[in-house]
């Protein structure tokens, strides 16, 4: 595509010859191909200006960053290369990108969920009920990119929420793929980094908030804000009304709201109540306009219904109709990796959760529990890579909700395990408490739980690993707990007698 720097209104300068050819977009240097813009931006370790040098030499055609020396320098030693000077490198770069993909976004129906539990699922859940309802529809979050159809293998990884020239080369292809629409995780940090500037969405899905990300954002407050701006840029809002963010949603977006709750007496648009939980899912009672409908779900647990609530407020949002929307709740697809369970092994119940926040680790004990078992043995983590502060809360949470708990590392990053470790045990009450064992890899936790275990019993894997791989000192070392958990009950079955001391 022919681009022309002097017609975009946030290039505040622009060096050089203004028109130059196009044909792809990219933040990092080491993957620029020929006649590339190459966006400089500020990184957690390196600045883009810095690689703008290997960027041009790589064959780029134009570059584009927020530091004027070093841009106007660079233009005058490379002058068949067009260069632009902009205030916001993220916000330049999702205009950019909108410009470049010819409005992708627009040619799609958006569906942007947040919150701090459940984006993953409730994605899963508006993927999977709009495309058994006719909406042909794809999503982008955290377990990967999809098309109503097929995984699309787009980079080797991208964050929850892509980076914004990403994210409209993934709306592009799915266009291209005669997608309806599309549901996408959209993370706190995202907003805040305008990955998702410029989009204006169909339906903005707000599931609950609590602390997470302070990593980041440092205070709860201005967390919350940012996820709350994604309001601002949305024509329909499905709120959980059950939350604190989701009332303040009320008051503040002036679109069209549809407000869901399992209170019974909240006046919400959409409420659950009489939920009933068994091994095939949830049965329970939908309210709408003060009329009831029996639902049979596929989903497990009440906050799963929650989520449901959430997809089926959207498909009403898209002109789906509840004679349309409930028979087909009883299919709804669970993401990989949420409540996962794995029962082909030695009379016992292995569930895999995503769970990593003292919120989300809560609700999966409480509906953990209401499975038929023996001994509930727990296996929780801190997160190397995330606030420090959160891990105590994760070992106070599980304390005197498991028979045994183990407690473990998820990518401990540059830091010792020995330190996370140490620093999730200082939210036990009492952390000598016999029925408490520690593991300085997941890996190792994993093979604890299943070794203490015995048939009837349920073992609950949870944290943050689910992505394939643990991050220790910047490197991505694979992983995966189903395999762990294979080779354990291979090995089992060959020896008949691998007890607890094989992994230590
Ligand atoms: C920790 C963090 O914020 N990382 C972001 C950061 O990467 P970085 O700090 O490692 O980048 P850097 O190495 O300092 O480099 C700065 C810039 O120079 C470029 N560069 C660097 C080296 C080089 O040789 N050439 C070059 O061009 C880099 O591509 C980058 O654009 O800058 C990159 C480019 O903008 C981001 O893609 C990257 O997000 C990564 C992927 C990430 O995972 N971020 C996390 C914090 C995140 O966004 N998480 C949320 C929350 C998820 C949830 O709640 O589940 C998410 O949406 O995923
Ligand atoms: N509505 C909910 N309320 C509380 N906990 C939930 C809810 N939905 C899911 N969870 C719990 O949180 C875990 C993570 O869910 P999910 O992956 O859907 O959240 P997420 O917001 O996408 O998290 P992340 O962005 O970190 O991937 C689940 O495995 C489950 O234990």
């Amino acid at each position: 595509m022919l681009i022309h720097l002097n017609e975009f209104s946030f290039i505040t300068a622009y060096y050089n010859d203004p028109v130059k050819q196009v044909t792809h977009i990219s933040y990092d240097s080491r993957q620029i191909k020929k006649d590339s813009a190459f966006f400089c931006m500020k990184g957690e370790h390196s600045n883009g200006h810095h690689h703008l040098e290997e960027a041009v030499l790589n064959g780029a055609s134009v570059i584009i960053g927020t530091d004027q020396k070093l841009i106007e320098r660079a233009a005058a030693r490379y002058p068949d290369c067009s260069f632009g000077l902009v205030e916001d490198d993220r916000e330049a770069l999702a205009q950019f990108s909108i410009h470049f993909y010819r409005e992708p976004d627009r040619k799609i129906k958006t569906i942007g969920v947040t919150g701090t539990n459940g984006k993953t699922t409730v994605a899963a859940f508006v993927k999977s009920l709009l495309t058994q309802c006719g909406i042909k529809t794809g999503s982008i979050g955290t377990n990967g990119i999809f098309s109503s159809q097929e995984e699309i293998v787009y980079k080797k990884s991208t964050p929850t929420t892509p980076e914004a020239s990403d994210l409209h080369a993934i709306f592009s292809e799915l266009v291209n793929r005669q997608n309806d629409a599309v549901v996408m995780e959209v993370s706190s940090i995202a907003i805040d980094q305008k990955r998702v500037a410029g989009i204006e969405f169909d339906t903005a899905i707000h599931t609950n908030i609590s602390t997470e990300h302070l990593e980041y954002h440092k205070t709860f407050a201005r967390y919350k804000e940012a996820k709350m701006k994604l309001f601002d840029q949305a024509h329909t809002a499905v709120v959980n009304i059950d939350d604190e963010m989701g009332r303040d949603l009320v008051e503040r977006f002036t679109g069209d709201l549809i407000t869901c709750s399992l209170d019974r007496h909240s006046g919400a648009d959409l409420i659950a109540d009489n939920c009933h939980v068994s091994e095939e899912g949830t049965m329970f009672e939908l309210i709408v306009n003060g009329q009831s409908y029996l639902v049979n779900s596929s989903v497990y647990g009440n906050y799963n219904v929650h989520n449901l609530l959430s997809a089926i407020g959207t498909a009403l949002h898209h002109g789906l109709e509840l004679n349309e929307i409930i028979p087909v709740l009883k299919n709804i697809e669970n993401p990989k990796g949420r409540f996962q369970v794995i029962e082909q092994y030695g009379g016992r119940k292995i569930i895999i959760d995503y769970a990593h926040t003292p919120v989300a680790l809560n609700s999966l004990l409480i509906e953990a529990k209401k499975l038929p078992h023996n001994n509930m043995i727990a296996m929780i983590a801190g997160i190397g890579i995330r606030d420090f502060n959160k891990m105590p809360k994760m070992a106070g949470t599980a304390e005197g909700q498991a028979d045994s708990i183990i407690v473990t590392v998820d990518h401990p990053g540059d830091h010792d395990p020995q330190k996370v470790v140490d620093q999730v045990m200082t939210g036990f009450k009492n952390p000598y408490d016999q029925s408490i064992f520690t593991s300085l890899t997941r890996k190792e936790g994993v093979l604890k739980a299943l070794a203490q275990s015995e048939e009837g019993d349920v073992i609950l894997l949870t944290s943050g690993c689910i992505n394939g791989a643990q991050i220790v000192k910047g490197e991505y070392i694979p992983h995966s707990d189903e395999t762990i958990i294979k080779d354990y009950f291979e090995r089992l079955e060959k020896t008949k007698s691998p007890g607890i001391e094989q992994c230590k």
